[in-house]
């Protein structure tokens, strides 16, 4: 089980939902955190929160637009330079507007995996790093059809299949680097909130996917969690789905809507490659 406490963390779109729920999670096992956001004010205002409550050299906060590849690189360099290297990596920034889809792939699938690239370089052992886990925020979306935002379910799809490609590389053990992505269902954060505001074009069919039970975003972040600690989880796909105790993925675990039991439901079992 990875230990958690001793470990330096890379969060990108950390200044609300899951990504926050994520980064107080990590904080509250003992981990320092350097996020990113393009949100500066909702970024510093949870910087001075969390420092008072974690201490000032645990938490760092850095403005970035992820699809800006200049200041990706400068906050991961950042995050490197003040902790002295980087263990973890957690892609999670992430919008949904099927109006704006360019955008939408440029945040959700670009930047994703072009934070995937800085951290395989600075973490793979055979070019010199101390290895590390790379984490992205992906979705259930990733993993099945989703009719309602197209190209939303495209770009975690992609994200889906760099990690698994990546996670099953032959040098993979060489390389000491993990990867693992986190597929919640509908999950309670500002993402599905604007399509309650009545953003998305086709809200009636949104309508069906609200309706149904969202999970908070603490219990995103647990799943999360699990999948970070299970030295046994490279190439897992962890699905958080309100209500649902078991699926049918290759490589993943499920976890309650209270992302506490039945943490290792594995009905198909890991299959390490
Ligand atoms: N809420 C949901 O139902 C689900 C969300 N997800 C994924 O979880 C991730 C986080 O989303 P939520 O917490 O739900 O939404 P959120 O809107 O609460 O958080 C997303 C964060 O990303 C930041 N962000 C957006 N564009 C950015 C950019 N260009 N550069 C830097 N930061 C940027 C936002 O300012 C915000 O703080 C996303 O990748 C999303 O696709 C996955 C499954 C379900
Ligand atoms: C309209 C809100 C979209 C929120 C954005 C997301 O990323 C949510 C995830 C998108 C699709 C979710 C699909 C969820 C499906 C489950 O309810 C269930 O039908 C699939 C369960 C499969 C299984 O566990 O075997």
């Amino acid at each position: 089980m990875l230990e958690i406490g001793d470990k330096r963390v890379f969060v990108t779109g950390g200044a609300s939902g899951i990504g926050r729920a994520i980064i107080e999670a990590l904080l509250a096992k003992g981990a320092k955190v350097l996020f990113c956001d393009v949100n500066a004010d909702a970024g510093k205002g949870l910087e001075t929160e969390l420092r008072k409550q974690y201490g000032a050299d645990r938490v760092i906060f850095a403005q970035c637009d992820v699809t800006n590849a200049q200041q990706l690189e400068d906050v991961f360099q950042k995050a490197v330079s003040s902790f002295g290297g980087l263990d973890v990596c957690v892609n999670n920034a992430g919008i949904l507007d099927e109006r704006i889809w360019e955008t939408m792939l440029a945040i959700n699938t670009t930047a994703q995996i072009r934070g995937c690239k800085l951290a395989l370089d600075h973490m793979r052992r055979d070019k010199g790093g101390r290895g590390g886990v790379i984490i992205n925020v992906a979705s259930m979306a990733g993993i099945v059809a989703a009719h309602y935002h197209p190209v939303y379910t495209a770009s975690k799809h992609a994200v889906v299949g760099f990690s698994l490609s990546w996670a099953t590389h032959p040098k993979m053990g060489e390389m000491g680097v993990r990867w693992g992505c986190l597929c919640p269902g509908p999950v309670d954060t500002k993402l599905i909130t604007v399509l309650e505001e009545g953003q998305a074009e086709n809200l009636p069919v949104y309508r069906h996917v609200l309706d149904t039970n969202k999970v908070p975003p603490e219990s995103a972040a647990q799943a999360f969690i699990r999948l970070l600690e299970d030295d046994e989880s490279n190439g897992g796909l962890m699905t958080v789905v309100a209500g649902r105790e078991q699926g049918h993925y290759r490589k993943r675990q499920l976890v309650d809507a209270d992302g506490v039991s039945n943490p290792r439901l594995a009905d198909i079992p890991w299959t390490p490659t």
